[in-house]
């Protein structure tokens, strides 16, 4: 393969402890990876040379939170709910119908052209969730789509109690039958322990067939009220619980004394108008924090990492350097890769460019687009004409 090097970069984040980040920088990408990072000045000859011109380069977004097998969109609930109603659970039930109705093939189409969009926005990794099929045949399919576009897989059968069906016998439906039919496609399983979702009683029995199954265990927990699902989630040492728009003290410590990754999903916040995770409390008490999308067609119809990040710095008082490690590196912890969002030797080259010398831009420039190029295995796969 062709060693590319990559010089002129005005500011490297690198997520790396030892080398922090770089001014005058450059990188050798080869055979997929990172194969050399230091000075320019220092930087060996490659079969290909690129001057970013003083551009900031960081990992590639790194989201583990995403929704995006369904169909159909639900703006009419987005605007009803800005003009004062309430977010509730129940609206999954008309993503649920229209998922049903829809064919693999569109479903599939759905799914690449927001891994296509988040791409060209910097996202070189996603986690992607079923959950609007809720039969077991709708689920399949929605797992098998997930897993054509999404690096990750996790099986949400019980997002809803869907209509129609008792709630025990879809209990017994999730940890069965769905299980077996997904869990071959799947990493994770994941519930939504919230008031309209399920309990914390049903959400263990869900985690624990998950768990049975070979998956790794992630969690819908504290999104619109104190749900049990945060302690849940740290006493299963659960790789993620996701939302946490509720934590009280009891909840920080016990994150913070855990193995647990909390993943904040401001743009969801913004859009069903919930207070925003005191991340900035469980960063101070030592907890693990991530920052992911959400993207799905009810609470947060974003692909924008970007939008996450600044947001997290604008309303969540979190650093720039804090949030965007949050997007990068420590998502990736949330699905045990910690050789992802890090710039070093051996790493994966999964990179971004911004049209802006720092990644304080992301926060400073809110809302504008400023992705510049994006590299994925070393392959520039967004981007890269640079003047
Ligand atoms: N909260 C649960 N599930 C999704 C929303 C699903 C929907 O409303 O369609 C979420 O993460 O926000
Ligand atoms: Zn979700």
């Amino acid at each position: 393969m062709t060693a590319q090097l990559l010089t002129g970069i005005g500011e490297l984040t690198t997520n790396d402890d030892e080398l922090g980040r770089l001014h005058d920088a450059a990188l050798v990408l080869d055979d997929g990876v990172i194969a050399w990072v230091g000075p320019a000045a220092a930087a060996p000859v490659a079969d290909t040379r690129t001057d970013l011109g003083g551009r900031a380069v960081l990992p590639g977004w790194v989201d583990t939170h995403t929704h995006p097998v369904f169909a159909g969109e639900r703006s009419a609930e987005f605007e009803a709910r800005m003009a004062g109603a309430r977010y509730a659970a129940g609206g999954i039930a008309s993503t649920v119908a229209a998922t049903r109705a829809a064919t693999p093939a569109q479903l599939g189409a759905n799914a690449a052209r927001l891994r296509r969009e988040a791409e060209r926005q910097g996202t070189t990794f996603v986690e992607a969730k079923t959950g609007y099929g809720l039969d077991v045949a709708s689920e399949r399919a929605s797992a098998l789509a997930a897993a054509e576009v999404a690096d990750v897989v996790t099986f949400l059968g019980a997002h809803l109690v869907p209509p129609g069906i008792d709630r025990r016998d879809y209990l017994d439906l999730v940890t069965g039958p769905m299980l077996a039919a997904v869990a071959p496609f799947a990493q994770y399983v994941d519930v939504f322990c919230e008031e309209g979702a399920f309990d914390v009683e049903e959400s263990r029995e869900v985690l624990l067939a998950g768990r049975r199954a070979g998956l790794g265990l992630r969690v819908h927990g504290n999104q619109l009220g104190h749900s049990g699902g945060v302690r849940l989630a740290v006493d299963l040492a659960a790789a993620s619980v996701d939302h946490c728009n509720h934590l009280d003290a009891a909840d920080i410590a016990a994150l913070a004394d855990s193995s647990t990754v909390a993943t904040f999903l401001p743009a969801c916040d913004l859009s069903t108008r919930e207070p925003f995770g005191p991340a900035r409390e469980l960063l101070d008490a030592g907890g693990r924090i991530a920052i992911a999308t959400n993207c799905n067609p009810g609470t947060s119809y974003t692909t924008s990492m970007a939008f996450c990040v600044a947001t997290a710095v604008l309303q969540m008082h979190l650093t720039v350097e804090e949030a965007v490690f949050a997007a990068t590196r420590g998502a990736a912890r949330s699905v045990g890769r910690d050789d992802l969002g890090v710039v070093r030797v051996g790493a994966p080259a999964d990179l971004q460019a911004l049209e802006a010398p720092s990644v304080v831009h992301l926060a400073y420039r809110p809302g504008v687009p400023l992705t510049a190029a994006v590299w994925r295995a070393g392959a520039l796969v967004a981007g890269g004409r640079f003047p």
